[in-house]
């Protein structure tokens, strides 16, 4: 990582244990001291987009409970209110600074639908080229548990990717990536820069740290997989450290770099959406020699290499592609609907000689042996 003084688009995830006080309610004061942060970076010229958790630990007490609860129907009633304080307290200090913040509250459906997810990403540009913050968050209050993010970490990265940040910064209560738990490991080390998330890496996270937080160490980990893959350079440092923003887009800040050694394998937006929020409708198995042509980089088979089809699907839909052996290849869009690839799939080896030009094209396809995409996105 080198420092640079060109303009960024920075995207920055907060954690709820760094907005809130020892007792679990949000802190004014620390919520003063990163408002501060970003609008140095404003007054820089900078870009910034928050993605800030909080309406929980923001709004349970209020709602009567003494510690952060565990149903859901708790926790959306404490989102309800707590979004609302924390958005008024982020619009009341910005306008001190005389910048204007912007709410955006994000479901997985959102992400899901292809038309809402190109939305998204043209109401936030515009936020973002008019010197506006927007603020993101989930949308607690109306999301169920099996349509959730579920944790704001792995949101950040695909909003970063949504918005083409040139960074990511997530900050959260501890100063960046350990080789072990460092509540489990008082001689647990800091890693200063990570290019690639291996096994080991995945291993190295723990549960989370604070009673306030959900994502920990492993939905972090989870968001810079996704960070890197779609070339995003990211970083993991402790809130409230002095001036931690601004060294970290300086490249200075003490913490843990994530960058992949090889700039040039990102993903494309298409790709993104893809690989990391699109719900793969059905899936194709092909042979050896479509497998070999995918794996070329060819992004089409011959019909012939079509060996069988799961689920109904229109053309255009993004499908699973996998061997004869059942090992995931990656996702991509097919150009046929599954009625007419089941369908090749049937044909003898006579009837297939009339079929011989027909190429089942793979669009924007994304392998697994090229990128690591995260189980259960
Ligand atoms: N290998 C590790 N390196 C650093 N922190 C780790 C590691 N494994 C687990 N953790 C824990 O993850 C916590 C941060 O996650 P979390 O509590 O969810 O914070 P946030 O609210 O910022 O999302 C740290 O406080 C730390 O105790
Ligand atoms: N959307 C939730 C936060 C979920 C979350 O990821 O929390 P954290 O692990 O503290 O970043 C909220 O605003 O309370």
């Amino acid at each position: 990582m080198s420092a640079d003084n060109k303009k960024k688009r920075v995207v920055i995830k907060i954690g709820s244990s760094s907005l809130t006080s020892l007792h679990g309610e949000m802190s004014r004061r620390k919520l003063e001291r990163l408002v501060d942060e970003v609008a140095r970076l404003k007054d820089d010229g900078h870009e910034v987009l928050l993605v800030s958790s909080g309406a929980v630990a923001a709004g349970y007490r209020k709602l009567g409970c003494l510690t952060r609860p565990d149903s859901l129907p708790e926790k959306q009633a404490a989102a309800a209110i707590g979004q609302g304080l924390l958005i008024e307290a982020y619009s009341d200090l910005f306008i001190s600074h005389g910048y204007v913040a912007s709410q955006i509250l994000i479901t997985r459906s959102d992400f899901s639908d292809e038309n809402r997810y190109n939305n998204a990403r043209n109401t936030i540009n515009v936020l973002l080229e008019r010197g506006i913050i927007p603020i993101v968050n989930e949308n607690d209050t109306v999301t169920i548990d099996r349509l959730k993010f579920g944790d704001n970490d792995t949101l950040s990265a695909k909003v970063a990717g949504l918005v083409d940040a040139d960074q990511l910064i997530i900050l959260s209560d501890i100063d960046g990536l350990y080789d072990s738990d460092p509540r489990k490991n008082p001689n647990a080390k800091l890693l200063k820069e990570v290019n690639e998330i291996t096994e080991d890496i995945e291993e190295m996270a723990g549960e989370p740290g604070s009673s306030v937080g959900t994502g920990g160490m492993r939905s972090k980990i989870d968001a810079f997989k996704i960070s890197m893959a779609s070339g995003i350079p990211s970083f993991l440092g402790k809130s409230g450290t002095p001036n931690i923003i601004y060294d970290a887009v300086q490249a200075s800040a003490k913490g843990t770099y994530f960058e992949l050694e090889d700039q040039n394998v990102n993903l494309d937006l298409k790709q993104q959406w893809i690989a990391f929020n699109s719900g793969p409708e059905g899936e194709i198995t092909i042979d050896g020699i479509g497998k070999d042509r995918i794996l070329q980089h060819k992004k089409n088979l011959k019909a012939a290499g079509i060996y069988s089809v799961k689920g109904e699907f229109k053309s255009g839909a993004v499908v699973r592609i996998q061997d004869i052996d059942g090992e995931e290849i990656g996702l991509g869009v097919v150009n046929y609907n599954s009625e007419e690839l089941t369908e090749f799939s049937n044909l003898t080896k006579e009837e297939l000689k009339e079929f011989k030009d027909a190429v089942v094209e793979i669009e924007a396809l994304v392998c697994h042996m090229e990128v690591p995409i995260p189980v259960g996105v």
